[in-house]
């Protein structure tokens, strides 16, 4: 097991360093200058110059390849993931993604794109994917904190340096918090939704922690408002372009699994039905 675990990081480090190393190269000899791709700043260009407050050394070439294959995989699973469970949702809620098509259709003119600015004006689509994100974050747990010095909580002694998890799932189920929490219904996300302001919900959790799927504190995934962005405009073009349902007689099986994220055990098998809007 051990041996097989650090022939997947061998591998890991043999892929990655090799982009990483033509990367650094391409920077000193700046070819291409002027070349828009050139002038573009690369995460991994932000790592390169990085010094370690303690020793004032830079970035390994094994550090280099985990920050890289952290953002790769933190940034990619957990968005696939979460789209399939909002669009699982709306093939086993055929009256939500017909409500979420008729919101597009009302913001949308026949002959025009999804955009960012459009997007605003769809608080339900907003809604759906906020209580995916609530009913099946891909996460259950967000990264282990460490505690600092003794403390107290609920009347439990927590001592120093002790791990403390955070229970993801579980806490946007909490039914004190939630009603109806394993019930998928966007319209919760709406009921105080002022139709004057853009929707907006406290999902870093500033005022007070309701969910967690993006984790929360100083350590909050940094890419909440990307992901978000991306999610909602995939799953509008995908509803606004198909009817998206079962075939006869079967049903969705919303039954989990735990991979590197908590994935459908039983993916959809959907078939697709071009919309036409006229
Ligand atoms: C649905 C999409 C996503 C979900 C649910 C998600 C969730 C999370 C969670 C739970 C954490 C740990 C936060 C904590 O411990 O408090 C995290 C960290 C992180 N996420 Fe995301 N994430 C998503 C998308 C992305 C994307 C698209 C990127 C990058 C392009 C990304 C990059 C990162 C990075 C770099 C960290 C580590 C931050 C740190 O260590 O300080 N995530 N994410």
């Amino acid at each position: 097991m051990w041996m097989e675990l650090l022939d997947i990081k061998s591998n890991q480090v043999s892929v990655l360093l090799a982009l990483i190393k033509a990367r650094q190269e391409k920077l000193k000899k700046k070819i291409g200058e002027g070349d828009n791709e050139e002038n573009m700043l690369a995460y991994v260009d932000t790592l390169f110059d990085v010094e370690l407050p303690d020793t004032g050394r830079k970035l390994s070439d094994e550090e280099l390849v985990s920050l890289c294959s952290e953002f790769l995989i933190g940034g990619t699973d957990t968005s696939a993931t979460t789209l399939l469970w909002v669009m699982a949702n709306l093939v086993k809620h055929q009256d939500i993604q017909e409500k979420l098509f008729d919101e597009i259709n009302g913001v949308v003119k026949v002959d025009e794109d999804i955009n960012e600015e459009n997007m605003k004006k769809m608080p339900y689509l907003k809604a759906v994917v906020l209580e995916t994100m609530r009913r099946h974050p891909p996460g259950h747990f967000i990264l282990p904190r460490a505690v600092t010095e003794d403390a107290v909580m609920n009347g439990y002694d927590i001592p120093k340096d002790a791990m403390v998890n955070f229970t993801v799932a579980e806490i946007g189920w909490d039914s004190q918090v939630w009603e109806d929490p394993m019930e998928f219904k966007p319209e919760r996300f709406l009921s105080d939704h002022d139709q004057q302001k853009e929707f907006v919900f406290d999902l870093k959790g500033v005022k007070e922690v309701k969910m967690m799927p993006f984790g929360a504190g100083r350590r909050v995934c940094p890419a909440i408002t990307m992901s978000l962005l991306h999610l909602e405009f995939f799953v509008a073009n995908l509803v606004r372009g198909f009817k998206w349902a079962l075939e006869d007689g079967c049903e969705v099986d919303m039954s989990e699994k735990q991979a590197f994220t908590i994935v459908m055990k039983n993916p959809i098998r959907p078939c697709l039905c071009p919309r036409i809007v006229s």
